[in-house]
Protein backbone atom coordinates (compact mmCIF):
# COMPACT_ATOMS: atom_id res chain seq x y z
CA UNK A 1 0.00 0.00 0.00
CA UNK A 2 1.46 3.43 -1.23
CA UNK A 3 1.13 6.26 1.29
CA UNK A 4 -0.10 9.23 -1.35
CA UNK A 5 -0.53 12.97 -0.87
CA UNK A 6 -2.20 15.07 -3.85
CA UNK A 7 -1.37 18.55 -4.17
CA UNK A 8 -4.13 20.64 -5.88
CA UNK A 9 -6.69 17.95 -5.24
CA UNK A 10 -9.55 20.07 -6.15
CA UNK A 11 -8.98 20.81 -9.58
CA UNK A 12 -9.62 18.96 -12.76
CA UNK A 13 -6.83 16.73 -12.55
CA UNK A 14 -6.90 16.21 -8.54
CA UNK A 15 -10.18 15.46 -8.54
CA UNK A 16 -10.15 12.62 -11.31
CA UNK A 17 -6.71 11.63 -9.20
CA UNK A 18 -8.65 11.08 -6.35
CA UNK A 19 -11.33 9.41 -8.44
CA UNK A 20 -8.99 6.74 -9.74
CA UNK A 21 -7.42 6.43 -6.05
CA UNK A 22 -10.72 5.97 -4.83
CA UNK A 23 -11.00 2.59 -7.00
CA UNK A 24 -7.88 1.01 -6.01
CA UNK A 25 -8.57 0.73 -2.56
CA UNK A 26 -6.46 -1.83 -1.55
CA UNK A 27 -3.23 0.44 -3.23
CA UNK A 28 -3.35 3.92 -1.65
CA UNK A 29 -3.96 5.40 1.58
CA UNK A 30 -4.18 8.88 0.85
CA UNK A 31 -1.81 11.01 3.76
CA UNK A 32 -1.90 14.61 2.38
CA UNK A 33 -4.31 16.79 0.26
CA UNK A 34 -3.60 20.77 -0.85
CA UNK A 35 -6.46 22.98 -2.29
CA UNK A 36 -6.01 26.44 -2.83
CA UNK A 37 -9.75 28.29 -2.01
CA UNK A 38 -12.04 25.49 -2.83
CA UNK A 39 -12.97 24.72 0.70
CA UNK A 40 -16.26 23.19 0.45
CA UNK A 41 -14.67 20.39 -1.61
CA UNK A 42 -11.66 20.27 0.04
CA UNK A 43 -13.70 19.33 3.28
CA UNK A 44 -15.68 16.45 1.57
CA UNK A 45 -12.64 14.99 0.39
CA UNK A 46 -10.82 15.34 3.82
CA UNK A 47 -14.26 13.72 4.89
CA UNK A 48 -13.99 10.59 2.33
CA UNK A 49 -10.44 10.16 2.19
CA UNK A 50 -9.49 10.89 6.07
CA UNK A 51 -5.86 12.48 5.44
CA UNK A 52 -3.80 12.88 8.64
CA UNK A 53 -2.34 16.31 6.85
CA UNK A 54 -4.04 19.00 4.84
CA UNK A 55 -3.68 22.65 3.37
CA UNK A 56 -5.30 25.20 2.10
CA UNK A 57 -4.36 28.57 0.08
CA UNK A 58 -3.89 30.88 2.89
CA UNK A 59 -4.38 31.15 7.30
CA UNK A 60 -8.15 32.47 6.94
CA UNK A 61 -9.18 29.03 4.71
CA UNK A 62 -6.95 26.96 7.22
CA UNK A 63 -8.60 28.04 9.88
CA UNK A 64 -12.18 27.67 8.54
CA UNK A 65 -10.88 23.70 7.93
CA UNK A 66 -9.57 23.40 10.82
CA UNK A 67 -13.23 23.79 12.52
CA UNK A 68 -14.45 20.99 10.61
CA UNK A 69 -11.89 18.46 10.62
CA UNK A 70 -11.25 15.89 13.39
CA UNK A 71 -8.54 16.55 16.27
CA UNK A 72 -5.14 15.05 15.00
CA UNK A 73 -5.63 16.41 11.37
CA UNK A 74 -2.45 19.07 10.79
CA UNK A 75 -3.87 22.03 8.68
CA UNK A 76 -1.77 23.96 6.73
CA UNK A 77 -1.78 26.66 4.46
CA UNK A 78 0.43 28.69 1.52
CA UNK A 79 3.27 27.44 -0.52
CA UNK A 80 5.06 26.27 3.03
CA UNK A 81 2.07 23.62 3.66
CA UNK A 82 2.88 22.37 0.17
CA UNK A 83 6.17 21.85 0.73
CA UNK A 84 5.45 20.69 4.36
CA UNK A 85 2.81 18.52 2.86
CA UNK A 86 5.28 17.47 -0.60
CA UNK A 87 8.13 16.80 2.18
CA UNK A 88 7.04 15.46 5.86
CA UNK A 89 3.63 14.22 5.74
CA UNK A 90 5.40 10.55 4.85
CA UNK A 91 3.99 10.35 1.74
CA UNK A 92 5.58 7.91 -0.56
CA UNK A 93 4.07 9.43 -3.76
CA UNK A 94 3.11 12.67 -4.61
CA UNK A 95 0.83 14.04 -7.43
CA UNK A 96 1.36 17.37 -8.72
CA UNK A 97 -1.55 18.72 -9.86
CA UNK A 98 -0.95 22.36 -9.35
CA UNK A 99 -1.60 24.80 -11.91
CA UNK A 100 1.88 27.34 -12.44
CA UNK A 101 5.36 27.17 -11.85
CA UNK A 102 3.65 27.19 -7.84
CA UNK A 103 4.44 23.87 -7.84
CA UNK A 104 7.92 23.71 -8.59
CA UNK A 105 9.17 24.36 -4.78
CA UNK A 106 6.76 21.14 -3.71
CA UNK A 107 7.76 19.30 -6.37
CA UNK A 108 11.51 20.05 -5.14
CA UNK A 109 10.27 19.00 -1.48
CA UNK A 110 8.99 15.66 -2.50
CA UNK A 111 12.04 14.43 -4.32
CA UNK A 112 13.96 15.68 -1.56
CA UNK A 113 12.08 13.36 0.48
CA UNK A 114 12.97 10.92 -1.97
CA UNK A 115 8.76 10.42 -3.27
CA UNK A 116 8.07 9.30 -6.79
CA UNK A 117 6.03 11.83 -8.30
CA UNK A 118 3.36 11.74 -10.88
CA UNK A 119 3.44 15.06 -12.39
CA UNK A 120 0.93 16.53 -14.45
CA UNK A 121 1.95 20.30 -13.31
CA UNK A 122 3.90 20.93 -16.73
CA UNK A 123 5.25 24.15 -15.66
CA UNK A 124 7.62 22.84 -12.96
CA UNK A 125 9.61 21.32 -15.77
CA UNK A 126 8.94 24.26 -17.98
CA UNK A 127 10.71 26.67 -15.46
CA UNK A 128 13.31 24.49 -13.62
CA UNK A 129 13.64 21.39 -15.80
CA UNK A 130 17.42 20.97 -15.51
CA UNK A 131 16.95 20.65 -11.45
CA UNK A 132 14.12 18.97 -11.23
CA UNK A 133 15.45 16.21 -13.38
CA UNK A 134 19.00 16.11 -11.91
CA UNK A 135 18.05 16.00 -8.39
CA UNK A 136 15.18 13.16 -8.94
CA UNK A 137 18.23 11.34 -10.40
CA UNK A 138 20.52 11.93 -7.67
CA UNK A 139 17.62 10.64 -5.15
CA UNK A 140 16.52 8.14 -6.84
CA UNK A 141 13.23 9.32 -7.72
CA UNK A 142 10.40 8.35 -11.09
CA UNK A 143 9.04 11.24 -11.81
CA UNK A 144 5.60 9.41 -13.95
CA UNK A 145 4.26 12.03 -16.70
CA UNK A 146 0.50 12.57 -16.52
CA UNK A 147 -0.13 14.65 -19.15
CA UNK A 148 -1.68 12.59 -21.85
CA UNK A 149 1.22 13.40 -24.40
CA UNK A 150 3.73 12.69 -22.32
CA UNK A 151 2.44 9.45 -20.89
CA UNK A 152 1.66 8.03 -24.31
CA UNK A 153 4.92 8.91 -25.44
CA UNK A 154 6.24 6.86 -22.22
CA UNK A 155 4.17 3.92 -23.09
CA UNK A 156 5.20 3.96 -26.72
CA UNK A 157 9.01 4.21 -25.76
CA UNK A 158 8.63 1.26 -22.75
CA UNK A 159 12.51 1.38 -21.93
CA UNK A 160 13.63 1.44 -25.46
CA UNK A 161 17.01 2.49 -25.90
CA UNK A 162 17.26 6.52 -26.25
CA UNK A 163 19.44 5.94 -29.25
CA UNK A 164 16.15 4.19 -31.22
CA UNK A 165 14.09 7.26 -31.43
CA UNK A 166 14.56 9.40 -34.91
CA UNK A 167 12.12 11.54 -32.90
CA UNK A 168 8.68 12.86 -30.78
CA UNK A 169 5.65 13.35 -32.76
CA UNK A 170 3.40 15.48 -29.94
CA UNK A 171 -0.14 15.78 -31.34
CA UNK A 172 -2.18 19.10 -30.48
CA UNK A 173 -5.82 19.53 -31.67
CA UNK A 174 -5.78 23.02 -32.24
CA UNK A 175 -7.36 24.76 -29.30
CA UNK A 176 -10.85 26.26 -28.77
CA UNK A 177 -10.19 28.62 -32.00
CA UNK A 178 -8.70 26.07 -34.26
CA UNK A 179 -11.17 27.27 -37.25
CA UNK A 180 -10.46 31.19 -37.06
CA UNK A 181 -7.83 32.68 -39.35
CA UNK A 182 -5.39 35.19 -37.29
CA UNK A 183 -7.82 38.12 -38.21
CA UNK A 184 -10.93 36.71 -36.59
CA UNK A 185 -8.93 36.20 -33.40
CA UNK A 186 -8.97 39.81 -32.46
CA UNK A 187 -12.36 39.89 -31.06
CA UNK A 188 -12.56 36.41 -29.10
CA UNK A 189 -14.59 36.07 -26.03
CA UNK A 190 -13.17 34.40 -22.50
CA UNK A 191 -15.95 32.28 -22.65
CA UNK A 192 -15.45 30.95 -25.97
CA UNK A 193 -12.16 30.36 -25.63
CA UNK A 194 -12.81 28.28 -22.45
CA UNK A 195 -14.32 25.71 -25.13
CA UNK A 196 -11.82 23.15 -25.69
CA UNK A 197 -13.02 21.04 -28.10
CA UNK A 198 -12.29 17.62 -27.17
CA UNK A 199 -10.70 18.22 -22.85
CA UNK A 200 -12.59 19.57 -19.97
CA UNK A 201 -9.89 21.30 -18.14
CA UNK A 202 -8.99 24.53 -16.00
CA UNK A 203 -9.36 27.19 -16.93
CA UNK A 204 -5.44 28.17 -17.36
CA UNK A 205 -4.50 24.92 -19.60
CA UNK A 206 -7.46 25.66 -21.43
CA UNK A 207 -6.27 28.95 -23.10
CA UNK A 208 -2.99 27.75 -22.88
CA UNK A 209 -4.47 25.12 -25.28
CA UNK A 210 -5.84 28.00 -27.63
CA UNK A 211 -3.46 29.80 -27.93
CA UNK A 212 -0.63 26.89 -28.36
CA UNK A 213 1.33 27.53 -25.66
CA UNK A 214 0.14 24.68 -23.92
CA UNK A 215 2.17 22.47 -27.09
CA UNK A 216 4.95 24.62 -26.26
CA UNK A 217 4.95 23.80 -22.91
CA UNK A 218 4.74 20.15 -23.50
CA UNK A 219 7.25 20.45 -25.61
CA UNK A 220 9.71 21.63 -22.89
CA UNK A 221 8.64 19.33 -20.81
CA UNK A 222 9.04 16.38 -22.97
CA UNK A 223 12.44 17.85 -23.59
CA UNK A 224 13.26 17.34 -20.13
CA UNK A 225 11.49 13.93 -19.77
CA UNK A 226 12.65 12.42 -22.45
CA UNK A 227 16.28 13.96 -22.51
CA UNK A 228 16.10 14.75 -26.24
CA UNK A 229 17.29 17.98 -28.28
CA UNK A 230 14.61 20.25 -29.52
CA UNK A 231 15.38 19.00 -32.63
CA UNK A 232 13.85 15.65 -32.03
CA UNK A 233 10.79 16.78 -31.00
CA UNK A 234 7.67 17.88 -33.52
CA UNK A 235 4.03 18.72 -33.04
CA UNK A 236 1.63 17.96 -35.31
CA UNK A 237 -1.98 18.69 -35.57
CA UNK A 238 -4.62 16.12 -34.91
CA UNK A 239 -7.96 17.52 -34.49
CA UNK A 240 -9.64 14.04 -32.74
CA UNK A 241 -7.27 14.08 -29.61
CA UNK A 242 -7.28 10.61 -30.13
CA UNK A 243 -3.85 9.83 -30.84
CA UNK A 244 -2.03 11.02 -27.47
CA UNK A 245 1.27 11.33 -29.06
CA UNK A 246 3.49 8.67 -31.61
CA UNK A 247 7.39 8.05 -31.28
CA UNK A 248 9.35 7.30 -34.49
CA UNK A 249 12.26 4.82 -34.10
CA UNK A 250 15.60 5.01 -36.45
CA UNK A 251 14.04 1.99 -38.13
CA UNK A 252 11.05 3.78 -39.39
CA UNK A 253 8.42 2.66 -37.14
CA UNK A 254 6.12 4.65 -35.36
CA UNK A 255 4.31 3.31 -31.93
CA UNK A 256 1.20 5.53 -30.97
CA UNK A 257 -0.79 5.83 -27.69
CA UNK A 258 -4.49 5.93 -28.80
CA UNK A 259 -7.71 6.22 -26.26
CA UNK A 260 -10.64 8.24 -26.12
CA UNK A 261 -10.01 11.70 -23.88
CA UNK A 262 -10.24 10.85 -20.14
CA UNK A 263 -7.78 12.16 -18.27
CA UNK A 264 -8.07 9.20 -15.80
CA UNK A 265 -6.34 6.44 -18.26
CA UNK A 266 -2.95 8.89 -17.51
CA UNK A 267 -3.48 9.54 -14.25
CA UNK A 268 -4.02 5.90 -13.27
CA UNK A 269 -1.11 4.43 -15.44
CA UNK A 270 1.38 7.20 -13.57
CA UNK A 271 0.04 5.59 -10.51
CA UNK A 272 -0.18 1.78 -10.77
CA UNK A 273 3.21 1.95 -13.72
CA UNK A 274 4.52 -1.15 -14.41
CA UNK A 275 1.32 -2.40 -13.89
CA UNK A 276 -1.66 -1.92 -16.20
CA UNK A 277 -5.64 -2.30 -14.46
CA UNK A 278 -9.09 -1.38 -15.57
CA UNK A 279 -10.19 1.70 -16.32
CA UNK A 280 -13.71 3.07 -15.87
CA UNK A 281 -12.88 5.51 -19.21
CA UNK A 282 -14.93 4.28 -21.90
CA UNK A 283 -12.94 1.70 -24.75
CA UNK A 284 -11.88 3.18 -27.93
CA UNK A 285 -13.92 2.17 -31.21
CA UNK A 286 -11.67 2.72 -34.12
CA UNK A 287 -15.01 1.66 -36.20
CA UNK A 288 -17.12 4.37 -35.25
CA UNK A 289 -14.50 6.68 -35.09
CA UNK A 290 -14.31 5.64 -38.88
CA UNK A 291 -11.31 8.22 -39.69
CA UNK A 292 -8.50 10.88 -37.82
CA UNK A 293 -6.82 13.75 -39.45
CA UNK A 294 -3.28 15.17 -39.40
CA UNK A 295 -2.01 18.31 -40.17
CA UNK A 296 1.50 20.20 -40.11
CA UNK A 297 1.85 22.21 -37.49
CA UNK A 298 1.48 26.51 -38.60
CA UNK A 299 3.59 28.19 -36.79
CA UNK A 300 2.38 31.78 -38.28
CA UNK A 301 -1.24 31.06 -36.78
CA UNK A 302 0.33 29.41 -33.85
CA UNK A 303 3.21 32.06 -32.69
CA UNK A 304 3.40 31.22 -29.08
CA UNK A 305 4.59 27.72 -30.14
CA UNK A 306 7.62 29.06 -32.08
CA UNK A 307 8.66 31.02 -28.82
CA UNK A 308 8.28 28.45 -26.99
CA UNK A 309 10.59 26.33 -29.19
CA UNK A 310 13.26 29.73 -29.29
CA UNK A 311 13.18 30.07 -25.40
CA UNK A 312 13.37 26.09 -25.23
CA UNK A 313 16.53 26.13 -27.31
CA UNK A 314 18.20 29.23 -25.61
CA UNK A 315 18.02 27.24 -22.33
CA UNK A 316 18.73 28.50 -19.01
CA UNK A 317 16.29 30.98 -17.61
CA UNK A 318 14.27 31.55 -21.21
CA UNK A 319 12.04 28.90 -20.34
CA UNK A 320 11.54 30.05 -16.89
CA UNK A 321 10.30 33.68 -18.79
CA UNK A 322 7.92 31.90 -21.26
CA UNK A 323 5.74 31.03 -18.40
CA UNK A 324 5.84 33.54 -16.18
CA UNK A 325 4.68 35.89 -18.92
CA UNK A 326 2.46 33.44 -19.90
CA UNK A 327 1.00 32.65 -16.41
CA UNK A 328 0.47 36.63 -16.36
CA UNK A 329 -0.87 36.91 -19.48
CA UNK A 330 -3.37 34.26 -19.26
CA UNK A 331 -4.43 35.38 -15.92
CA UNK A 332 -4.92 39.13 -17.63
CA UNK A 333 -6.91 37.65 -20.61
CA UNK A 334 -9.20 35.68 -18.00
CA UNK A 335 -9.48 38.29 -15.59
CA UNK A 336 -10.84 40.35 -19.26
CA UNK A 337 -7.84 43.02 -19.14
CA UNK A 338 -6.17 42.40 -22.28
CA UNK A 339 -7.59 40.71 -25.58
CA UNK A 340 -6.63 37.45 -26.43
CA UNK A 341 -3.64 38.17 -29.02
CA UNK A 342 -2.03 40.32 -26.23
CA UNK A 343 -1.31 36.80 -24.71
CA UNK A 344 1.50 36.17 -27.16
CA UNK A 345 2.78 40.04 -27.28
CA UNK A 346 3.09 39.39 -23.98
CA UNK A 347 5.28 36.62 -23.80
CA UNK A 348 7.45 37.73 -27.21
CA UNK A 349 7.95 41.61 -25.53
CA UNK A 350 9.03 39.88 -21.90
CA UNK A 351 11.37 37.57 -23.67
CA UNK A 352 12.92 39.94 -26.01
CA UNK A 353 13.88 42.45 -22.67
CA UNK A 354 15.47 39.06 -21.18
CA UNK A 355 19.25 38.21 -21.09
CA UNK A 356 19.06 34.43 -20.82
CA UNK A 357 21.35 33.20 -17.73
CA UNK A 358 22.76 29.09 -18.64
CA UNK A 359 22.27 26.47 -15.67
CA UNK A 360 19.89 28.94 -13.57
CA UNK A 361 20.75 27.86 -9.53
CA UNK A 362 17.17 27.83 -7.72
CA UNK A 363 17.29 31.25 -6.32
CA UNK A 364 18.36 32.95 -10.08
CA UNK A 365 14.67 30.71 -11.53
CA UNK A 366 13.11 32.62 -8.46
CA UNK A 367 14.63 35.55 -9.27
CA UNK A 368 13.73 35.68 -12.69
CA UNK A 369 10.48 34.11 -12.79
CA UNK A 370 9.41 37.22 -10.28
CA UNK A 371 10.76 39.40 -12.70
CA UNK A 372 8.89 37.88 -15.24
CA UNK A 373 5.86 38.83 -13.87
CA UNK A 374 6.08 42.29 -12.96
CA UNK A 375 7.03 42.71 -16.42
CA UNK A 376 4.18 40.87 -18.28
CA UNK A 377 1.93 42.52 -15.43
CA UNK A 378 3.33 45.96 -16.73
CA UNK A 379 3.34 45.53 -20.21
CA UNK A 380 0.47 46.95 -22.02
N1 LIG B 1 -6.93 19.35 -16.58
C1 LIG B 1 -6.36 18.51 -17.42
O1 LIG B 1 -7.02 17.69 -18.05
C2 LIG B 1 -4.87 18.57 -17.63
C3 LIG B 1 -4.06 19.38 -16.86
N2 LIG B 1 -2.72 19.32 -16.99
C4 LIG B 1 -1.87 20.16 -16.13
O2 LIG B 1 -2.16 19.83 -14.77
C5 LIG B 1 -2.02 20.98 -13.95
C6 LIG B 1 -3.35 21.21 -13.21
O3 LIG B 1 -4.33 21.53 -14.18
P1 LIG B 1 -5.88 21.55 -13.83
O4 LIG B 1 -6.20 20.42 -12.93
O5 LIG B 1 -6.57 21.66 -15.13
O6 LIG B 1 -6.00 22.93 -13.05
P2 LIG B 1 -7.19 23.42 -12.12
O7 LIG B 1 -7.20 24.90 -12.21
O8 LIG B 1 -8.44 22.68 -12.41
O9 LIG B 1 -6.69 22.99 -10.66
C7 LIG B 1 -5.61 23.62 -10.03
C8 LIG B 1 -5.47 23.14 -8.60
O10 LIG B 1 -4.45 23.91 -7.96
C9 LIG B 1 -4.99 24.50 -6.78
N3 LIG B 1 -4.37 25.79 -6.51
C10 LIG B 1 -4.42 26.90 -7.28
N4 LIG B 1 -3.77 27.91 -6.68
C11 LIG B 1 -3.34 27.42 -5.50
C12 LIG B 1 -2.62 27.97 -4.40
N5 LIG B 1 -2.19 29.25 -4.42
N6 LIG B 1 -2.31 27.18 -3.35
C13 LIG B 1 -2.71 25.90 -3.34
N7 LIG B 1 -3.40 25.31 -4.33
C14 LIG B 1 -3.71 26.07 -5.40
C15 LIG B 1 -6.47 24.65 -7.06
O11 LIG B 1 -7.18 24.80 -5.84
P3 LIG B 1 -8.65 25.46 -5.74
O12 LIG B 1 -9.41 25.02 -6.93
O13 LIG B 1 -9.13 24.87 -4.45
O14 LIG B 1 -8.46 26.93 -5.66
C16 LIG B 1 -6.73 23.32 -7.76
O15 LIG B 1 -6.82 22.29 -6.82
C17 LIG B 1 -1.64 22.13 -14.88
O16 LIG B 1 -0.25 22.25 -14.90
C18 LIG B 1 -2.14 21.65 -16.25
O17 LIG B 1 -1.41 22.20 -17.33
C19 LIG B 1 -2.11 18.47 -17.88
C20 LIG B 1 -2.86 17.67 -18.68
C21 LIG B 1 -4.30 17.67 -18.64
C1 LIG C 1 -5.36 16.52 -21.80
C2 LIG C 1 -4.05 17.14 -21.96
O1 LIG C 1 -3.03 16.51 -21.84
C3 LIG C 1 -3.99 18.58 -22.30
O2 LIG C 1 -2.74 19.14 -21.99
C4 LIG C 1 -4.20 18.58 -23.78
O3 LIG C 1 -2.97 18.35 -24.33
C5 LIG C 1 -4.83 19.79 -24.31
O4 LIG C 1 -5.00 19.59 -25.64
P1 LIG C 1 -4.32 20.43 -26.80
O5 LIG C 1 -3.23 21.26 -26.19
O6 LIG C 1 -3.81 19.42 -27.76
O7 LIG C 1 -5.46 21.25 -27.29
MN1 LIG D 1 -1.36 17.63 -22.58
Amino acid sequence: MRKIAVLGSTGSIGTQTLDVISRLPDDFEVVGLAAGNNIELLLEQVHAFKPKWVSAANETLAERVRAEVPAGVRVLSGEAGLTEIAGNSGADYVVCALVGSLGLTSTLAAIEAGADIGLANKETLVTAGHLVMDRAKSRGVSILPVDSEHSAIFQCLNGEDGKAIKRLLLTASGGSFRHLGREELRNVSVADALKHPNWSMGAKVTIDSATMANKGLEVIEAHWLFGLPYDQIDVVLHPESIVHSMVEFVDTSVMAQLGNPDMRVPIQYALTYPKRVASPASPLDLLKQGSLHFKPMDFERYPCLRLAFEAGRSGGTATTVFNAANEIAVARFLRGEIPFLAIEDIIGNVLAKHATQAAPSLEAILETDAWARKEAAETE
